[in-house]
């Protein structure tokens, strides 16, 4: 039975299936890549890039409906946002790699992980979905900048609670970050579990 189209895209120019199977082998170094921020903290068994932007893809899923507003787009934006680290791993802000720098990094990674795909609309959607993350211009892309923000400070909550760290620093990193009101508000309620005797950073209105 022929596969029907995708909701939104129907492919043309489909990638071979070697193509495919290359591309999503890459894909498995995100899998396996453990997040530079929690291992420089000496968290043990830290989440890796796919953990990270899994949970990002759920928050999108359930996120609350805004007019206007393309969720679908958001889980895309989620799942395709950190994909070149499958190849340039995954840069802190505290590496002294400049912003320009790393963009150039990971597009050039991307541009790559699409020729390995073998081009075609498969590869062109998400370079389009990339470049949408990084311009945040559009409501998804900043609620999805957002959703990045949130998914590290309940990560770094989560880590805190087990395993008695004080990352105080990440949550430092965010405040007054957020662009969107459901990031803002998810933030706070984030902020305000965090147990002493870790101190308790800027108040909400400051997130
Ligand atoms: N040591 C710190 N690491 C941080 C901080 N803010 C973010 N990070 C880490 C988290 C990730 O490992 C990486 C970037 O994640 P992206 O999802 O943006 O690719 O940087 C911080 O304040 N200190
Ligand atoms: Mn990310």
């Amino acid at each position: 039975m022929a596969a029907s189209p995708s909701d939104d895209v129907v492919r043309n120019g489909a990638p071979s299936t070697s193509s495919v199977i290359d591309f999503l082998s890459l894909c498995q170094n995100l899998k396996t890549t453990k997040r530079t921020g929690w291992s420089l903290k000496g968290v043990k068994n830290p989440e890796s890039i796919a953990d990270h932007m899994y949970r990002m893809g759920l928050m999108a899923l359930i996120a609350p409906d805004v007019p206007g507003f393309d969720r679908n787009k958001c889980i895309k934006l989620a799942i395709v946002h950190d994909i070149a680290e499958a190849i340039i791993g995954d840069i802190t802000p505290i590496d002294g790699v400049s912003k320009k720098e790393k963009t150039y990094l990971e597009k050039t990674a991307l541009d790559h992980m699409c020729e390995v795909l073998g081009g075609g609309s498969a590869a062109t959607e998400i370079t389009k979905l990339w470049m949408e993350y990084e311009s945040n211009f559009s409501l998804e892309a900043k609620f999805v900048k957002d959703l990045d923000k949130v998914e590290m400070i309940l990560q770094a909550l989560e880590y805190e609670d087990e395993q008695g760290k004080n990352l105080e620093e990440f949550f430092r990193s965010i405040a007054g970050k957020f662009q969107t009101e459901t990031g803002k508000a998810w933030a706070s309620e984030i902020v305000s579990r965090r147990k002493n005797p870790f101190p308790i950073t800027d108040r909400p209105d400051n997130m």
